[in-house]
């Protein structure tokens, strides 16, 4: 199986027997394997299908019973149940892979444009570690091939342990990056799924599918180095919901966890492109607008305040007015790093939501 995660037989080997008890314990067994309580046959697992994440295991349902024959325990059946594997389906595109050392499970995908792997921010695919060079190496498609060619890094890259100044690239092939290793996924690998979907679990937020804490972090420390690198600037909004903890009082975690949904998808509304969104605490999220001074972040934040206020929610079927107030704190002195930009846009929001929430304010 991919990755390794879920055991499955070869599919010639369907209706083989499966022995183990402990896979007839009527409990999830592994991420996304679903195992029912054992009524007539052996256990048979079933080839198709990737089993990916917990949350989105329920269809389609795959099933089958095999004879236990020769056995003198009672026949059994067992249900193995797979998700609908990974989100995007169909042939899927070639990718690197970070799988060991900094930057750990980062991945890239690789489609008709250069990738450049290197330490600067300006890297595709940017791995902060001293061992590795601004600009390290590169990978681009010529005619059906990936290529990979060293730019000159002082630990020069490797391919299976082998220093290279051009290469072609093979499926599964490892690259050397300093001390980082990189898995070349090849087109129509199943296993670039998997690693999407690792990818997917370890950088979004579960239940508003926005960006999660540590990597908006990561991304928030990356745009602030390229904006003072290229002089631009850039502002953060930190958007909490007002007087939330009596809507869980009041109509429990189900709908509080509604509500959060909907103010997430409103946020996602708003956004350009290039914008980032992200969950960063309980009722907490934050936007970070690339390339936009504090008065365009303040209008920003105060459409999305009223868009968030004109919203109809209601939790437990009871209509509710739900607001939020909003911190904007722009890069500029003393704001000039993730700490002290995140602080001076938490302060504005104590100061909005100390003069009466559901408004805006920005730092300074
Ligand atoms: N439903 C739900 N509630 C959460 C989640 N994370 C945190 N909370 C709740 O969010 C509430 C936050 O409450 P407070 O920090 O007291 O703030 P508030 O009631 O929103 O009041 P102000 O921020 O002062 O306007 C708490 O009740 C938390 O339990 C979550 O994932 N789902």
């Amino acid at each position: 199986m991919p990755g390794g995660s879920v055991a499955s037989p070869p599919a010639d080997t369907a209706g083989e027997r499966v022995a183990s008890s402990s896979v007839l314990s009527g409990s999830r067994s592994s991420p996304g394997l679903v195992m029912a309580p054992p009524p007539s046959h052996v256990p048979c697992m079933l080839t198709e299908g990737v089993a990916t994440a917990v949350d989105r295991v329920h269809s389609p349902l795959k099933e089958a019973s095999c004879d236990m024959a020769g056995s003198d325990q009672l026949p059994t059946t067992q249900r193995t149940v797979y998700s609908d594997g990974p989100r995007h389906g169909g042939r899927r595109g070639a990718c690197l892979v970070v799988i060991h050392g900094e930057g750990l499970g980062r991945r890239v995908d690789l489609g008709g444009q250069p990738v450049l792997i290197g330490r600067s921010d300006e890297a595709d695919l940017v791995i902060s570690h001293r061992s590795v060079s601004r600009s390290h190496c590169q990978v681009w498609l010529q005619g059906d091939e990936y290529r990979i060619r060293d730019l000159g890094a002082t630990n020069p890259t490797r391919v299976n342990d082998q220093p290279v100044a051009e290469a072609v690239l093979a499926d599964g092939d490892h690259i050397v990056v300093g001390e980082s290793i990189l898995k070349f996924i090849g087109h129509g690998n199943v296993e670039a799924g998997y690693h999407e979907e690792i990818y997917q679990l370890a950088t979004h937020d579960a239940l508003t599918e926005l960006y999660n804490r540590r990597h908006f972090s990561e991304i928030l420390e990356r745009e602030i180095a390229r904006a003072h690198r290229h002089r631009h600037t850039l502002s953060l909004c930190i958007v909490d919901v007002d007087l939330f903890k009596p809507v869980n009082d009041t109509f429990g975690h189900i709908a509080g966890d509604e509500v959060l949904r909907t103010i997430a998808g409103i946020i996602r509304n708003h956004v350009r492109s290039d914008d980032v969104a992200a969950r960063i605490g309980g009722e907490e999220f934050a936007v970070l607008l690339l390339e936009t001074g504090a008065e365009a972040a303040t209008a920003f934040a105060d459409r999305l305040r009223a868009a968030v206020a004109a919203a109809h929610f209601a939790p437990g079927g009871v209509p509710r007015r739900i607001t939020v107030s909003v911190g904007v704190a722009e890069l500029v002195p003393p704001a000039v790093d993730r700490s002290t930009l995140m602080a001076a846009a938490d302060a504005a929001l104590y100061r909005a939501k100390e003069a009466g929430r559901d408004r805006v304010c920005a730092a300074g």
